[in-house]
This record gives C-alpha cells, sequence and structure tokens, in this order.
C-alpha cells in the first residue's frame, strides 16, 4: 500500500481553461531540444554571474561541483565557504581531478594551472550558473514549490498525486525521495543543492515531465540551494519552532521562508500564485509581501480555500470544502485536523492548475499515504500502532491530538530529540509528550556525537516533578518500543515517533540500519503485545 503514486484511474480532459494543460502543449520538447545541457558550455556564457577573465571566454565546461570528492574532468570547480569547512581546501584535489577553472568567494590571490573566477556572493552564482548550465529547466515546468515547518512531505506528494491522476506528468522532489518522471530515486536531503536541483529538474524536463511539486525547506532558501528557479506557485503549510540551531530565532527561520514568496515575481511566466494557511501566524507578512494573487485556506469564513465540515466516519473523513465559492466534498483516511489542512493547500494548488474539481474529490481518497508518517502498522493486535515522523514541537502536538480525535483508549507515545540539532525544541517536546500521552517514553533519536544524558535533560527540563516521574525513560529505542507495545492495552494508541520513513540510527558518525516500522512488524510478530482477545475487531 505504501509507495508512490498510483498510476491515475481512467483519462481526464483537462478543462480549456486548465493552465498545466496550456503549458503542456506549448513546452512539449522536440528530441534535439531534451538533453541539451548534455554537451557542455562555454565559460563566457557565465560572465553575467561570475568574473570571466577575457582570455577564458571560449574555454568549454563540461559539469559543475561544489564538492571535490565528485569533480569530474572538465567541471568548474565552486570552492564555497561554508559553515563546516571551506572548499578552496579542496581546491587541489578538484584540479587533480580535473576541474578546468574554480568559481571563488572574492577575487583570491593564488597560483594555479586552472583560471579562477570572483563571485561576490557564491552561492548565488552557484544557483544561477547550474540553472543556465542545465537550460533554465524551471523555465520548462510548473514549479510549485511547498514549504513550512511541517507538512511539505505530505502537500508535496498529495498535490503530485493529484495532477498525476489528472495525467498531468509531474515529478516530485523531497525529503523521502524524487520521482523524475523515470524512476524513483533516494534524497540525500529535503532539498537538493543547486547543481542537483537543476541536474534533477533537466531530467524531469527530458522525461516529460510538466509540473514539479517540491519541498522547499528553509535552509535551502537561507543557503541559496533554489537560487535560479521560477517557482509558479508557493505553498506554505505552517511555520513553528524547529531549525532554531540554524536560523537562530523565529524571526530568521520566518525571513528564510518568506524568500520563496518575495521571490515570486509578477513577471517572467504566467499565472503565478500564493497559497497560505490563513491560520498561521506568518498570514499577514507573506500575504503582504506577495506580488501575485495570494489563495488562503483555512476553516474561517474569511479563507478562499475553507474547510467548512468535516464528517467522521469510520475508517475516513468526509470534508466539505469551499473554494471562492464552490462546493465540493472529497473522503479521505488521512487523519487528524493537521491533515485536513494540508488537503486544503494541496486542493488548492490542484485547483489552480486547472484540475476540475470533480477530479480532485476522486483522486484525494485514493492518495497513498507517504511513508513514515502516521503510517499505521496492523499486525492483528487490538490496538492501534502508528509510526510517524513527529520531531518537533507542533508535530508531537498534532500527532497526539489526532490520536486522541481516533480514540477512546490511551495514548502511549515513544519520542526522542535529535542530538547536534536544536537544543531549545527538547523541553517544549518533552512537555507536550508528558502534557498529551497517557504513558509516554523517551528513547533516543539520531545522536550524532552529542551525549544521550545532555539530550534527556534538557527534554526533562520542560518538564513539572510529578511530569517527570510519569515519563518512561529507556534509552534503547528498541527496548522503548518493547515496552510501548507490553504496556499497551485493548483500545490504546501506541505510536512511535520521530524517525518516520528513515531506515538508520545515527551514533557518532555511523549509520546504523534500524527501521521502527520493521522492529514494531517483528516485536509484534514476536508477541510483545497482550494476546488478542476473540471479541475485538482486529485492525
Ligand atoms: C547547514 C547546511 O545545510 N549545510 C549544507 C552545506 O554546507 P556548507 O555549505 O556549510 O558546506 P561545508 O560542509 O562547510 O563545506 C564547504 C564546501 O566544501 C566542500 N567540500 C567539503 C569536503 C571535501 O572533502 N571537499 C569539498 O569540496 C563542500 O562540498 C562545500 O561546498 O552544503 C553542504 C554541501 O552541499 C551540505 O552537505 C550541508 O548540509 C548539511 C550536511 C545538512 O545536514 N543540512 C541539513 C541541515 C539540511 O539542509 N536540511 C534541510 C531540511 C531540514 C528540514 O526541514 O528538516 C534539507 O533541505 O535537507
Ligand atoms: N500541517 C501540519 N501541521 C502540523 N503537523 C504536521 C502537519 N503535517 C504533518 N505534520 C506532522 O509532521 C510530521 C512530518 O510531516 P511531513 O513529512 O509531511 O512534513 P515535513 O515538513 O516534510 O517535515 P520534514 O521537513 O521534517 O521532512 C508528520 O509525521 C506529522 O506528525
Amino acid at each position: 500500500m505504501w509507495g508512490p503514486a498510483q498510476s491515475p484511474q481512467g483519462r481526464l480532459q483537462p478543462e480549456n481553461n486548465c493552465i498545466v494543460w496550456r503549458l503542456f502543449k506549448k513546452n512539449m520538447l522536440s528530441d534535439g531540444e531534451r538533453g541539451e545541457w548534455g554537451a557542455g558550455m562555454k565559460l563566457g556564457e557565465l560572465a553575467r554571474i561570475v568574473a570571466v577573465p577575457e582570455g577564458c571566454r571560449e574555454m568549454e565546461i563540461t559539469g559543475l561541483a561544489n564538492d571535490s570528492r565528485k569533480v569530474r574532468p572538465g567541471d568548474l570547480f565552486f570552492a564555497v565557504h561554508g559553515y563546516k569547512t571551506d572548499g578552496l581546501l579542496y581546491l587541489d584535489e578538484a584540479i587533480r581531478k580535473g576541474a578546468v577553472a574554480a568559481v571563488t568567494e572574492g577575487p583570491v590571490e593564488r597560483e594555479t594551472p586552472i583560471p579562477l573566477l570572483a563571485a561576490e556572493r557564491i552561492r548565488e552564482a552557484e544557483g544561477l550558473a547550474a540553472a543556465r548550465f542545465y537550460g533554465e529547466p524551471s523555465r520548462k515546468l510548473r514549479m510549485i514549490g511547498v514549504t513550512g515547518t511541517n507538512g511539505k512531505t505530505t502537500v508535496a506528494h498529495l498535490i503530485k498525486h493529484i495532477l498525476a491522476a489528472a495525467e498531468v506528468p509531474t515529478g516530485l522532489i523531497g525529503t523521502v525521495w524524487i520521482e523524475n518522471g523515470a524512476m524513483l530515486e533516494s534524497s540525500e536531503r529535503t532539498t537538493p543543492d543547486a547543481i542537483d536541483l537543476q541536474r534533477t529538474l533537466a531530467t524531469m524536463v527530458a522525461n516529460g515531465m510538466q509540473a514539479v511539486a517540491m519541498e522547499v525547506s528553509s535552509h535551502a532558501l537561507a543557503l541559496q540551494r533554489v537560487t535560479g528557479t521560477e517557482y509558479d506557485a508557493a505553498v506554505l503549510t505552517n511555520i513553528t519552532h524547529d531549525h532554531f540551531d540554524f536560523h537562530k530565532d523565529y524571526q530568521s527561520y520566518l525571513e528564510s521562508k518568506s524568500i520563496l514568496f518575495r521571490n515570486l515575481y509578477p513577471y517572467g511566466k504566467p499565472d503565478k500564485y500564493a497559497v497560505l494557511n490563513r491560520e498561521d501566524p506568518s498570514w499577514p507578512m507573506l500575504k503582504e509581501l506577495c506580488q501575485v494573487p495570494v489563495y488562503d485556506y483555512g476553516a474561517g469564513p474569511e479563507a478562499m480555500v475553507r474547510l467548512i465540515r468535516t464528517d467522521r466516519q469510520e475508517r475516513q473523513s468526509l470534508l466539505t470544502l469551499e473554494l471562492c465559492g464552490r462546493e465540493c466534498r472529497i473522503a479521505t483516511s488521512l487523519p487528524g485536523r493537521f491533515n485536513r489542512y494540508n488537503i486544503l493547500a494541496a486542493v488548492a494548488v490542484a485547483w489552480r492548475e486547472g484540475v476540475p474539481l470533480p477530479a480532485i474529490a476522486a483522486a484525494v481518497p485514493r492518495f497513498p499515504g507517504v511513508p513514515g508518517r502516521y503510517q499505521e502498522v496492523r499486525c492483528g493486535q487490538p490496538f492501534r500502532v502508528m509510526v510517524d515522523f513527529a520531531h518537533n514541537p507542533a508535530a508531537l502536538e498534532s500527532i497526539l491530538e489526532m490520536a486522541r480525535e481516533q480514540c477512546s483508549g490511551r495514548r502511549i507515545i515513544v519520542f526522542g530529540c535529535e542530538g547536534e540539532k536544536d537544543r531549545l525544541k527538547r523541553p517544549l517536546m518533552g512537555r507536550i509528550a508528558v502534557q498529551n500521552a497517557d504513558i509516554p517514553i523517551l528513547t533516543s533519536d539520531n545522536l550524532y556525537h552529542e551525549d544521550i544524558g545532555q539530550i534527556f535533560e534538557d527534554v526533562q527540563r520542560g518538564m513539572g516533578e510529578e511530569e517527570r516521574r510519569a515519563l518512561i525513560v529507556e534509552p534503547d529505542r528498541r527496548n522503548a518500543i518493547r515496552k510501548a507495545l507490553e504496556l499497551a492495552q485493548p483500545g490504546d494508541f501506541v505510536i512511535v515517533a520521530g524517525k518516520g520513513h528513515e531506515q538508520y540510527l545515527v551514533r557518532g558518525s555511523v549509520y546504523q540500519p534500524f527501521s521502527d516500522v520493521q522492529i514494531l512488524q517483528e516485536l509484534l510478530a514476536e508477541g510483545a503485545s497482550p494476546p488478542c482477545p476473540p471479541s475485538l475487531p482486529l485492525q
């Protein structure tokens, strides 16, 4: 059941006013155009982006690299001064591997056998050069960027699913995987760096994709990974506490997110728009800075894309929505209030892209879900078990609220916090877990090089004396999951949070194979839970 979006059922004729369809026809690529970037380019073509000395303009480059370890003969190497190290330290290695020229941040006085090209802002130059090198692929695609603290993956997958069901060839870029129109690729990051991103987009163009739903992380925006990408639509899910190790505070986090909306210029590609969450505190600020039409969603009467009613049925909910005055009903098995907002955002995009409402309503119930997000594990146990990716305060709160909505039994949560990441969110997560779960179990997540004792101390700093006593602390994640299953009784809801789809636990620099889903299946098969009373329905 979990996997890439299902192939569309039946062919839909896009409406005459379907923007995507028009673009599709306009942008049909000839074979000659496909893969034009494979041939390389002359350095002179980058003269507006970096300072190319007169004598080097005819020099051919056949690739781009920002990592010396990945350099291939003929590449232009970007020596980025980073947070951890300086790319200049690897210049010699890049030259040894065949780099024919290198871009540096500002002029560098150094004797080298290859030309050094100075850029004022190297990350910006890398983005623009990558877009140029790969033939400006984002201009040939409907680019839908989704940003926000939580829900990016779900919304991007939903958009991709609905557009694909409407026969719009759509690529996907995000945390879980990349779908480039020919194959699924694993993702290293939520948003690839500029060179990988532009190469991926060019591949999508070559594979006949007409639209792309992509997650745009705040890191990517701050580090200019998407510079050179022209978006048609920018979507915000929400902005809550996370990544304050990198962004320092809410304001600078908001500033980074706002880049996606600020850069949605009302010229260039036609029909640009933004989709905003009207209930998020960022709404007034983002709406103000948007220079393109804004479609906002929410449950209040002012929202343009509005959730009017939710009728909960046994295995699904029936949502009544209103889109700019038109009502429609959509069934979904995605659980929780937060997913209703994710659906609103995705529906707003699909509808704005020209997919008819009946087609949207037909597609959403067939959404296969996203691995590791609110993913149920069913092995015949008499209680519900879910693996979820919640790893920040708002997500933890949302998933526990979802469990309250869905079950009348106890909520048992296994959770942890990553090492070497935002320490400020740890006490918030601890407090949410003890205040919203009946049985909170604190365990380890990826530690990297941080001491688990420090992490546990930070998490418990958010708790009162009594709450601390109610907390079960089990550093071994497998044992913590076992404990949760042993304590669960019929009708309870067990949530294993934080790792989602990930297949490893990081200890130091070592990635140890570990899958919450697999461990739950093993433990449930071993009978780590009490036997199922025959009178109870099996899930
Ligand atoms: C904060 C951040 O995002 N940093 C990324 C950034 O690092 P950086 O530019 O500071 O680079 P650096 O590591 O100091 O190295 C400097 C330069 O030397 C180069 N180098 C380095 C070593 C070498 O042997 N040769 C060499 O050429 C590097 O490639 C780099 O160009 O560029 C590096 C190369 O592309 C990335 O590996 C690195 O991602 C780090 C590992 C990372 O973990 N990023 C996470 C936080 C991230 O981006 N997460 C978001 C999602 C967040 C979320 O929503 O959950 C994402 O989009 O995935
Ligand atoms: N709209 C939402 N509001 C609050 N929490 C949400 C929302 N959507 C999803 N979540 C929670 O956040 C978790 C991650 O969801 P998802 O992967 O869709 O978001 P994301 O923004 O891509 O996260 P990340 O950037 O960490 O990959 C889910 O498992 C769920 O617990």
